[in-house]
């Protein structure tokens, strides 16, 4: 599903951020990636999505090798690879349906879909009969809740979250983990980077550690390892 064959990020100033990275995380799978700061996750995280290009190396999405991918197919990848940050990015202007609306839009969705997934979407994230709120009058858990719905259009197979609970309190983030749970649970594959040792560790998922751009650990049922 996902594969990174001898991959090595420099970026211009000379910063190696990913260095020799080999990982292969098979359809279905739930992974984190934890390390410490700078070791080079969000790196890592934006070569899928093709934010960032690999210096050497070559890496498949969906068994397609993205190295050489044209930048015109770039939006092709992003439609299957559905992506959730720590800060929502939320439209504010726009309520609950309307964003998610839009990003379907945006993919060229017939009106006649939308009006059909939206509430399907909503009550997967547990949010049905909140459509017509805006983002500044829902809870930091319903914002995220919002954000995965709006990562879900489409169905991607893939699911990136980077640090999805970093601005949420312990009982939150558990409810936004038992959405992911599920998400996966329904096949898509979930990639989540984060610093939060007790969820990584009361998962017991595989946990793929980054140290100075290198795999640190790759273990099937991991744990958070570190103190922070
Ligand atoms: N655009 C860039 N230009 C130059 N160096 C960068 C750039 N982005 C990241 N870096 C450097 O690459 C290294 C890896 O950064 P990255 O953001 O991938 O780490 P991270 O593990 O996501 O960190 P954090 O946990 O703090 O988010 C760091 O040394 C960082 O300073």
């Amino acid at each position: 599903m996902i594969e990174f064959s001898n991959v090595s990020k420099r970026y211009d100033n000379g910063v190696m951020a990913l260095n020799n990275v080999n990982i292969k995380i098979e359809k279905g799978e739930f992974v984190f990636i934890v390390g410490p700061s700078g070791a080079g996750k969000s790196t890592f995280i934006k070569s899928i999505l093709k934010e960032v290009d690999a210096t050497t190396g070559k890496i498949w999405v969906d068994d397609v090798n993205i190295t050489r991918l044209h930048r015109r197919r770039v939006p092709y990848l992003r439609r299957k690879v559905g992506v959730v940050f720590q800060d929502f990015r939320l439209l504010p202007n726009k309520t609950v349906y309307e964003n998610i609306a839009y990003a379907m839009e945006i993919l060229g969705t017939p009106q006649r879909t939308i009006r059909k997934q939206v509430p399907m979407i909503l009550s997967l994230v547990g949010l049905s009969g909140k459509g017509n709120v805006y983002p500044n009058q829902l809870s930091g858990g319903e914002q995220q809740r919002v954000s995965i719905a709006r990562a879900m259009i489409n169905n991607p197979p893939i699911l990136i979250a980077d640090e999805p609970t970093g601005n949420l309190d312990p009982e939150t983030s558990w409810e936004i983990m038992k959405i992911l749970r599920t998400i996966n649970r329904r096949g898509t594959t979930i990639l989540m980077a984060t610093h939060d040792k007790d969820i990584v560790d009361i998962m017991k998922k595989r946990v793929i550690a980054l140290e100075r751009g290198g795999v640190a650990r790759d273990e099937k049922i991991g744990v958070y390892g570190y103190d922070d």
